[in-house]
């Protein structure tokens, strides 16, 4: 069993409870309300600037060119391709791109760019990874689930769960757990520990983002 089978049965609790989670279930239903998702696309325009800087750090810290380029493909997925995705959702949804860009993080969004940032800055590479492995995969991995039920009516809905179900977002993913599996075959006890521990993390914080996003949480003063 590769390391990441092994991230991925570990998980399995937090990862269901993504599944479940209500803003999950509607947004593959297409019944979701227009204002959590709103809310989940402000907050996660905010975050996907932090996360491409930490994928930044990554690349930086990246041991050789085949890891530094898949890295740097992460990076140019993300600021290209996934911001402007957000950027367009706005317009859809009506959100003026001023009130876009100027997003005051939520408690879980600051908790969990501020753990990615901490282990960008911090961390080693592999460290980087594990961190940032649940990123990508709890969403290619949501979109693919969501997709299995077949689209939602709702065209906008449906844009979301092909981006993340995607070829190009999957194969992304893949070689992220690819870079994981090498890393940790390599790794001490102690190494492989801490890479557990950062990846449960991130997916803890994932679903936390699913809910902050439902209950449209807000600093409470
Ligand atoms: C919170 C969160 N996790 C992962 C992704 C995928 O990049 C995203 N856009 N937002």
């Amino acid at each position: 069993m590769g390391f990441t089978d092994e991230l991925e049965t570990r998980a399995e609790p937090v990862w269901e409870s993504i599944l479940e989670h209500p803003m999950v279930v509607e947004l593959g239903e297409g019944t979701l309300d227009e204002e959590p998702f709103r809310y989940f696309i402000r907050q996660d325009y905010r975050y996907l600037i932090d996360n491409a800087r930490a994928l930044a750090q990554g690349t930086a810290k990246a041991p050789d060119y085949e890891r530094m380029t898949t890295f740097a493909e992460l990076l140019t997925l993300t600021v290209d391709f996934e911001m402007d995705l957000h950027r367009s959702y706005a317009q859809e949804f009506g959100i003026p791109e001023a009130e876009l860009e100027a997003t005051e993080p939520s408690p879980t969004t600051r908790g969990y760019t501020d753990f990615l940032l901490r282990i960008g800055a911090t961390g080693t590479f592999g460290e980087i990874v594990a961190a940032l492995l649940p990123c990508m995969w709890t969403f290619n991995e949501t979109g693919k689930r969501l997709a299995e039920n077949g689209l939602p009516d709702d065209e906008r809905y449906a844009t979301w769960v092909q981006t993340y179900a995607g070829d190009e977002y999957t194969e992304l993913t893949r070689a992220a757990e690819d870079i994981m599996d090498d890393l940790a075959a390599d790794a001490s006890q102690e190494e492989r520990e801490r890479y557990r521990s950062l990846f449960e993390t991130g997916v803890r914080y994932e679903y936390r983002f699913w809910d902050a996003a439902w209950r449209q949480e807000e600093w409470s003063v």
